[in-house]
């Protein structure tokens, strides 16, 4: 199991924008996501969601302005070795203007206009409920083809 962050880039509190990358790379190329990674030995969650940040999207966050809101573990049976822990972030202040880099390409997306058919199937079942404020936790299955949703638990508060 990969434990790993995501963070949530929002304009307005409410969201009424997000900032979603084009993944280039890797784990999930070719869907739009937010921006994380792995945590590394020794490091927190919040350091590597600050680290994954300035990685993906060349923007300069502080730890303490991030927002913990939730946790989601998804299960490929049909590939263990893509399963994943992931603790996630909103953030609403950083440094620095989005950038492509070598890993993501960082699109605005109006929170009405989502493109959740260019990203992971799971993504319509809790983003929502985030982007209105709610935490959010919850387990995920995946299909043979690991691509479909075959099972789904989440709990909001
Ligand atoms: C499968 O469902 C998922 N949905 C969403 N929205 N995000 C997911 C899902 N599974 C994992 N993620 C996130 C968690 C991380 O932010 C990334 C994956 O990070 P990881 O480090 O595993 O992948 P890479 O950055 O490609 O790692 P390498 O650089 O080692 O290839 O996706």
């Amino acid at each position: 199991m990969r434990s790993t962050t995501l963070c949530l880039p929002v304009q307005g509190n409410p969201a009424e924008r997000i900032l979603l990358g084009m993944k280039k790379t890797g784990f999930g190329r070719g869907k739009y996501n937010g921006f994380g990674g792995k945590i590394e030995d020794g490091e927190t969650p919040e350091a590597a969601a600050v680290r994954e940040l300035a990685e993906e999207c060349g923007i300069v966050a502080a730890e303490s302005d991030l927002e913990p809101v939730g946790r989601l573990v998804f299960t490929f049976p049909a590939r263990p070795e893509d399963d994943h822990d992931v603790q996630l972030y909103i953030i609403r202040k950083w440094q620095g203007q989005p950038a492509e880099t070598s890993e993501m390409k960082p699109v605005w997306f109006a929170v009405g206009d989502i493109p959740y058919n260019e990203m992971w199937a799971d993504d319509s079942y809790w983003l929502p409920a985030v982007l209105k404020g709610k935490k959010v936790s919850g387990e995920v299955y995946f299909s043979e083809d690991n691509e479909e949703v075959d099972g789904i638990t989440i709990r909001t508060e």
